[in-house]
Order: structure tokens, then sequence, then C-alpha cells
């Protein structure tokens, strides 16, 4: 099996390009979708969130009221980090959860569409990586235009991150998402081609010590949250 990384800068084009992969019936595992349904009410991640976060942070049905969550971790790193080190554990099984069923059906290429695939070293278990790469002026546009947010809401939010540029320094392929949808999806042909080769056996060997790797990371971390020791 084949696991594709996606990823890029917040707004640079990441699920525009998985929509393209899903276009051309190739299975993605969505990290933000994870990332929500880990922390719907009731559930283990939602029980850290308002420990740490307090009643404050719950909307009136008792769902995490996201935006203000978002506002407090995006302006606040030590609070972005702890709600990382709260979350990456139930993140990072529900991603293999999601994997497994696919591999289970037999798919012989995942994309895992990630936004925090080098932060999270998942960089690891994923051959090639791709960059979607969006200059600086038209990703705070088009971010801004998006989330309808202010400048400095957009900065924070891609501060937050690593730089897009570093990203793109570190990528087995790069698709650069400045120009109109035609131009992307004229550079995604090639990538389709090249993702549906097959492994070669070095490729092979590395996706194999990166998996066993995470496998076991993500054990000790669900052991962990389960005693309640993260
Ligand atoms: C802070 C939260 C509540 C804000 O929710 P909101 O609905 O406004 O944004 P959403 O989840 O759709 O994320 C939008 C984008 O923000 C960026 N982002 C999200 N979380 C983070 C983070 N912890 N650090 C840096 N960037 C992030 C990503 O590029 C993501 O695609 C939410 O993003 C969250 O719970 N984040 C922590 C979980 C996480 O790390 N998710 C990333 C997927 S691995
Ligand atoms: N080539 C393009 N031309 C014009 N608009 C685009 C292009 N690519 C993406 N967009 C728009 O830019 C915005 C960001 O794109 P998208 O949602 O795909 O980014 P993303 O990387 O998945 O974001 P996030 O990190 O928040 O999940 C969206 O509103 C999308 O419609």
């Amino acid at each position: 099996m084949r696991l594709v990384g996606l990823t890029g800068g917040i707004a640079s084009g990441k699920s525009t390009v998985s929509n393209l992969f899903k276009d051309a019936s190739v299975p993605v595992v969505d990290a933000d979708v994870v990332a929500r349904n880990v922390v719907q009410k009731g559930t283990g991640g939602w029980k850290k969130i308002v420990k740490a976060f307090g009643d404050e942070i719950l909307l009136d049905n008792g769902e995490i009221d996201r935006a203000r969550l978002g506002q407090i971790v995006f302006t606040d790193p030590s609070k972005r980090q702890l709600l990382n080190r709260l979350l990456a554990p139930h993140i990072s099984s529900g991603i293999l959860w999601e994997i497994a069923k696919l591999w289970m059906k037999g798919c012989k290429v995942i994309v895992l569409d990630i936004p925090l695939l080098f932060e999270t070293k998942m960089d690891r278990w994923t051959n090639p990586v791709i960059v979607v790469w969006v200059n600086p002026e038209t990703q705070i546009e088009r971010l801004m235009s998006r989330d309808g947010c202010s400048e400095e809401q957009a900065q924070n939010r891609i501060n937050a991150q690593l730089a897009l540029d570093w990203k793109k320094s570190e990528a087995d392929i790069v698709i650069d998402n400045s120009g109109s949808l035609d131009d992307t999806k004229q550079q995604f042909q090639e990538v389709l081609r090249k993702v549906s080769e097959p492994l070669t056996w070095k490729e092979r060997l590395r996706s194999r010590d990166g998996l066993i790797s995470v496998v076991m990371c993500t054990a000790v971390g669900v052991l962990l949250a389960q005693k309640n020791l993260l």
C-alpha cells in the first residue's frame, strides 16, 4: 500500500487537491475531519478540552465553540501547544483507524490530507510527500475571503504552522496552486501518474519502518490517554 502525504499551509489548497484525488477515485483520509470527530460532545477529546479550557468553551448545545477555541489557541502559543498535546493521541489513532479501514478494503493508494504533516512528524510514513504551495499574498487573500477573518487573524493562523517555504523545500512533489484551478489540475495529472506507480523496494522498507514506529507511538499515546496521564 502507498500512503501519500498531502500537506501545505492553511488555505494553500489542500482540500482543492484532495478533491481532485477523490474525483480520480483515490481515497482520501482528511485529518481535519478526524480532528473534528474526536472532539464531538461526550468523547474523550471533548472531556479533555472542557477540563483544560473550562465550561465557557462550550456552546449552548454542549458542543465545543470552535470559533472561540480558535480565537484562544491561534493567539496564545502555549494554549495551542496544550490543545495539540491533549488531542494528539486521539487524532493519530483516529487517522490510523481510517487508514486501516481503507487498507482492509484493499485500497492500494491512500492519500492522507493533513495540514500538520511535518509538525507531527507523520511525514516519516508517507511517500511521496506532496506540498501544495501558494505565494504568501494569495494565501492570505484566500484565507481572509474563505473564512471572513481579518488580516491579523489570518496571519496568526499562518504563523501557527511551519513556514510554507520550508515545507516546500522538504517536499518530494510541489504543486504550485498560486494560479488558476485549471493550472492546478494540469499539474495534478502528472502527480496522479507518479503516485500510481508501484513502490520500489527501498520505498517499501521506508514506509514499513515508519509505520511500525507510528503504530507503537500511537499505542503508547492511547494507553497513557486512557490512564489520564496525558
Ligand atoms: C482550534 C480549532 C478548534 C479551530 O477550529 P476551526 O473550525 O476554526 O478550524 P479547522 O479545524 O477547520 O482548521 C482549519 C485549519 O486551521 C489549521 N489548524 C488547525 N489546528 C491547528 C493547530 N493546532 N496548529 C496549527 N494550525 C492548525 C489547519 O490548517 C486547518 O486546516 C481546531 O482547528 C482544532 O481543534 N485544532 C486542533 C486539532 C488539530 O491539530 N487539527 C489539525 C489537523 S491534524
Ligand atoms: N487555484 C485556485 N484559484 C482560486 N481559488 C482557489 C484555488 N485553490 C483554492 N482556492 C480557494 O482558496 C481557499 C482555500 O483552499 P482550500 O480550502 O482548498 O485550502 P486548504 O489548504 O484545504 O485549507 P485548510 O488548511 O484551512 O484546510 C478556498 O476558498 C478555495 O476555494
